[in-house]
């Protein structure tokens, strides 16, 4: 009988190096998808275009919710679940805590609409979440330097990184049982051994 396989989510204010560790996480077992949000699957990305590119005015917190929601439901029928019931594991770059902090904490005082969707939608949550904590000015000027930057909410500026990590702290307490809270300030390399013992891997050599 396949054995579910273990999903595995990062999570953090932008810049962090999510998708950095996510990466090289990945590299380090054989049987692991690497996938992120929004986006993972051809609708899902096509959601993400939407959500992500233009005016960041266009959407209020209401409608992000509910279109940061069809595009997890697309990810997880689509990838996500089909591939935990084959056996694998699965690392996404950002999963459901990002909509806890984002729609439902920071953008818009949404709570209830989003654990009450992401009930009747959802449903899934991850075994294991890695929090890459780090000081936000840091990280807005790390985002900025990068050439692709397509996350427009990094044009909310400092105030709004910094209230997205006491969210995501938070939140780490929160579901102290699967959350790692792992210290982004430090040298990619120092961070991928961090996450590598907590995987119970030997540090990357
Ligand atoms: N520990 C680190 N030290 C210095 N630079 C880093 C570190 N980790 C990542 N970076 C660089 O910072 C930038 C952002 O990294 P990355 O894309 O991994 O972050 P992210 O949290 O996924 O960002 P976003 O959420 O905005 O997509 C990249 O240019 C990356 O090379
Ligand atoms: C999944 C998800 C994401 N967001 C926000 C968080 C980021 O600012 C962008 C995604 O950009 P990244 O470069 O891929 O990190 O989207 C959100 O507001 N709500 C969500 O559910």
């Amino acid at each position: 009988m396949t054995r579910p396989g273990r999903f595995i989510t990062f999570e953090g204010i932008d810049g962090s190096g999510k998708s950095t560790q996510a990466r090289l996480l990945a590299e380090r077992l054989p049987d692991a998808i690497l996938t992120r949000e929004p986006g993972g699957s051809p609708g899902a990305e096509e959601i993400r275009a939407l959500v992500l590119t233009g005016d960041p005015g266009r959407w209020s917190p209401e409608t992000e919710l509910l279109l940061f929601t069809a595009a997890r439901r697309d990810h997880l029928e689509k990838r996500i679940d089909p591939a935990l019931a084959a056996g694998r594991t699965v690392i996404c770059d950002r999963f459901a805590d990002s909509t806890r902090i984002y729609q439902g904490a920071t953008r818009g005082d949404l709570r209830e609409k989003v654990d009450t969707l992401h009930r009747l939608m959802i449903g899934r949550e991850p075994d294991l979440t890695f929090i890459i904590d780090m000081d936000p000015a840091a990280a807005l000027s790390r985002g900025l330097a990068r050439p692709d930057a397509e996350s427009r909410f990094e044009d909310f500026g400092l105030e709004m990184q910094e209230r997205v990590r006491a969210g995501f702290l938070a939140l780490a307490r929160q579901y102290s049982d699967r959350c790692r809270v792992i210290d982004g300030n430090r040298a990619v390399e120092a961070i991928a051994a961090d996450i590598a013992t907590q995987m119970g891997l030997a540090a990357p050599g």
